[in-house]
């Protein structure tokens, strides 16, 4: 219903909505119902017939007389409730209710007290005419004896007047009521929102209601201009009364649409006195439909997943592609959490940053791995917005997605061709470039070393040739995967083209490191290659290159490494070189001492020499057993250059147990030879202690020798004790145990941590040379040798000073009370002959 509801329902003036074509009564306010005496419940179950008593024919005449006299209002007869009549007039307007039906509006006003005065008047107008005709007839018989009669006549009309003017009165006060109720009406049609128009047969506006004249050029004194004038150019007025178009109307100067009807009005006597148009205006009502519909259709036929939830993020609306992409039906997740699809793959972080956005911004894009009901976990793009209300609230959120994996995929696949080469699936130029610069960046950040290879297939073009590109490449294939497998996972593998291939080795820290690796590869590579029944063979010839040694750069560092790899074709192939040649002859010697020192033991080419270490009251005396190598080749090399080798080889082991026995059985001569007591030292490197047994092997050979454990001390370096475990602590007990003396070597340049010195159950600090060097004068090295002896002392540590080499030194060294001291001053190493003769000059020999 157009129009206010609270306005009708409220109105004092008696109001009924009738349907035309059965006369049903579809709504009544409230004045009507106090009217009828029915409530409004039994008033909408009667149709107008029921009350009003006039017969059809009686209906039909009473229409025809209100056009007669001009009304524009029926007079008709209803009876109430209480089966009383009452005269009512009733003002009747059609319009167009929700449902787009005709419906009548009609106000009823009840007019039976002015027409029972009006009736009244009328009786004693006719029973006044009556008396005076009799009076007349009697004054005419009765003649001049009637005279005074006619004088009471007189008095009585004076008073009929007298009545007569106040019924006139009253009938004027009724009238005055009446026609307030038609302006009630007047203005309840003038609250209608739709243009309505009365014409006449010819379509001349015999009245129209006030919105026809604020949107048009209309008022009402123009009357009788054509309606076809007024809405200029409407070309659409329905033909046929009762009909209904859809029609562009310009209203102030803009087209509106308007579904327009038109309707007959007939009086009494079903003559038609005229046409009603009303003309609804529904350009809001259409273009909201149009919207509606475009949202729903886009709703439905995107292809991107929508998902609707409330404020609580449960989900309320989901469209046809969010179920064909996640495998859900709609009534399987309404009222669900979005949180139905997580993957897993993203943590808290990632979704609390998501609502943060949404409650800062009203918006979140990115991408998201969702899971479907299958329980696949796909990759989505994901653009969510917060809807707010008036209040700046939330809503409601709406999310928008779409599934990537395919975009996704073929990303990964342009990635990989544009990266990988298609044959090897190794990193192509491009890619190793990239690679290079990314770690050449990491190297410099860290100041580590960097290895660059470049591998050169030999006689690979004699394989394609003789047998086929298809062979040829198979033997690519293949040898790139020898090469992957040389190298480690964080080693970039590339082929650069053809038969050429590189590899970008970070973090390498020694020559030898490398040459490990180029070793393997060569050596992979000469190994046959089964091809489709082919045995082939091919080689590789390898140039090496630095970072930072060779070059700063990646376009320096690749040239170095090509001329490398040229160098190593020119020097017979199967071979590598590196860019410089001071680090090509380093390798080289390091190559040549690593092969002699594998068989320098065998050779027989190690011996050892001894230093004496003497107390400061001369009457204790030991030796350190210190390892000597001649080559015939390389001639003596010292021990600080091949101990290290023989570490990373590990030779040290058999080399080392070697050593053991030899001073051992030595010292257990020297024992056996002097009154003195006597002691040897051994140097034991963390390689040895690495082996979970050396306590047993040194118990073994004290055994063996016969030396007594006292007599030997075991020196370790502070390496030893850096490795914390748990196997070294019980090895070292156990020596302890066995009366074994545990010497710490070069005190002072390492960790020198205290912890060891209380932990480790040690018998002896030697205190470096380093700090021997510059005494007595230094004052700081004076200082720092005093301390570590008066610490030593409260440790109950034996002290060893290491390389003293003057009498000021031993002096001072004395003035501290150091236990022992060592060094050139006693006596340089010496062979063990030599130190024979050293022994028979300072020591009491046994009888
Ligand atoms: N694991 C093993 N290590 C061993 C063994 N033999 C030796 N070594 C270690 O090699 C390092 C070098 O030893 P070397 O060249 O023999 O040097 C020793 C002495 O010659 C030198 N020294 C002694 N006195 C003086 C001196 O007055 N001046 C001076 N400039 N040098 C002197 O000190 C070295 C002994 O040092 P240390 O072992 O720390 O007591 C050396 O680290 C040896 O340990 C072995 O069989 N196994």
């Amino acid at each position: 219903l157009d129009l206010p509801w609270q306005v009708f329902r409220n109105n004092s003036a008696v109001m009924l909505i009738i349907d035309p074509n059965s006369g049903q009564i579809t709504a009544a306010n409230n004045a009507a119902t106090e009217f009828y005496g029915y409530a409004e419940s039994e008033l909408l179950t009667l149709r107008i017939q029921d009350i009003n008593q006039f017969t059809a024919e009686q209906v039909a005449i009473e229409r025809k007389n209100a056009v007669a006299e001009g009304r524009n209002y029926f007079i008709f007869r209803h009876q109430l409730a209480d089966q009383s009549i009452r005269t009512v007039s009733v003002h009747s307007v059609p319009f167009r209710d929700k449902n787009n039906e005709i419906q009548l509006f009609s106000i009823v006003h009840d007019i039976s007290e002015q027409r029972f005065l009006q009736q009244s008047l009328w009786h004693y107008q006719a029973n006044l005419e009556q008396q005076v005709a009799l009076q007349t007839q009697e004054i005419k018989q009765v003649n001049q004896s009637q005279t005074l009669l006619f004088s009471v006549v007189i008095v009585v009309l004076c008073a009929a007047t007298l009545v007569l003017g106040v019924f006139l009165m009253r009938l004027r006060r009724a009238k005055k009521r009446s026609e307030s109720q038609g302006a009630r009406l007047s203005a309840i049609f003038d609250a209608i929102g739709d243009y309505l128009i009365f014409t006449n047969d010819n379509g001349n506006i015999l009245s129209a209601n006030s919105r026809v004249s604020d949107d048009f050029t209309f008022t009402q004194g123009a009357l009788n201009e054509s309606i076809t004038q007024l809405f200029a150019g409407i070309g659409c007025l329905p033909d046929a009364p009762y009909a209904n178009r859809e029609c562009q109307v310009k209203v102030k100067g803009q087209f509106r649409s308007f579904n327009v009807t038109k309707n007959d009005v007939r009086d009494g006597k079903n003559q038609r006195l005229g046409f009603i148009y009303v003309l609804q205006d529904i350009t809001v009502r259409l273009e909201n439909e149009r919207e509606q519909r475009l949202a729903s259709t886009v709703f439905s036929t995107t292809s991107e997943g929508v998902l609707v939830s409330d404020k609580d993020n449960k989900i309320q609306m989901v469209n046809r592609a969010f179920s064909q992409i996640t495998g859900y039906r709609q009534e399987e997740v309404l009222g669900e959490s979005p949180a139905l699809f997580n993957s897993g793959r993203h943590g808290p972080t990632f979704f609390s940053q998501l609502y943060s956005d949404l409650h800062e911004h009203g918006h979140w894009e990115g991408e998201i791995w969702n899971r479907r009901k299958s329980g696949e976990v796909y990759p989505s793009w994901l653009q969510v917005s917060a809807v707010f209300d008036d209040e700046q609230n939330i809503e409601m959120y709406v999310a928008l997605f779409n599934d990537i994996t395919s975009r996704k995929n073929h990303e990964q696949m342009m990635w990989q061709q544009a990266n990988f080469d298609t044959l090897t699936g190794l990193a192509n130029r491009l890619h190793f470039h990239e690679q290079f610069d990314h770690t050449l960046e990491r190297a410099k950040t860290h100041a580590s070393r960097l290895a660059i290879c470049f591998i050169d297939l030999d006689r690979f073009k004699a394989v394609n040739d003789t047998l086929g590109h298809h062979i040829g490449d198979l033997l690519l294939i293949e040898a790139a995967q020898r090469l992957k497998e040389c190298t480690r996972s964080s080693d970039i593998v590339a082929r650069l083209g053809g038969d050429e291939f590189a590899l970008l080795l970070p973090d390498i820290d020694t020559i030898s490191d490398i040459e490990k690796i180029a070793n393997k590869v060569l050596q992979q590579l000469s190994a046959p290659f089964e091809l489709e029944g082919h045995e082939t063979f091919v080689s590789g010839s390898m140039g090496i290159t630095f970072f930072p040694d060779d070059g700063n750069d990646r376009k320096a560092l690749l040239r170095n490494a090509d001329s490398a790899m040229y160098k190593a074709k020119e020097h017979g192939r199967n071979c590598y070189q590196f860019y410089t040649a001071a680090m090509h002859e380093h390798a080289q010697a390091r190559r040549q001492l690593e092969g002699a020192l594998h068989k320098a033991l065998s050779n027989q080419e190690f011996s050892i020499f001894y230093q004496p270490i003497i107390s400061v009251d001369g009457q204790h005396i030991g030796s350190e057993a210190l390892l000597r190598w001649h080559n015939k080749e390389l001639g003596s090399v010292p021990p600080d250059k091949f101990i290290p080798i023989c570490e990373e080889l590990g030779l040290i082991i058999t080399i080392g147990e070697w050593v053991l026995y030899q001073a051992c059985s030595q010292a257990k001569a020297w024992c056996d030879r002097i009154q003195q007591s006597f002691f040897v030292t051994v140097n034991v490197s963390s390689i040895q202690f690495q082996r979970a047994d050396m306590a047993q092997v040194i118990g073994r050979v004290l055994q063996e020798t016969g030396l007594a454990s006292h007599c030997l001390t075991i020196e370790i370096t502070e390496t030893v004790l850096a490795d914390n475990s748990q196997n070294i602590l019980h090895q070292l007990k156990t020596l302890r145990a066995m009366g074994v003396e545990l010497a710490i070597d070069d005190f002072g340049t390492g960790y020198s941590s205290l912890s060891y010195l209380k932990r480790f159950p040690l018998s002896k600090l030697k205190i470096d040379r380093a700090f021997i060097r510059d005494l007595p004068d230094d004052l700081e090295d004076r200082a720092l040798v005093k301390a570590i002896i008066s610490m030593a002392g409260n440790l109950n540590l034996t002290v060893v000073a290491e390389g003293v080499e003057t009498q000021p030194q031993l002096d001072f060294l004395r003035t501290l009370q150091c236990d022992y001291s060592q060094g050139y001053l006693h006596s340089k190493p010496i062979p063990a002959l030599e130190f024979e003769d050293w022994l028979t000059e300072h020591v009491v020999e046994s009888p």
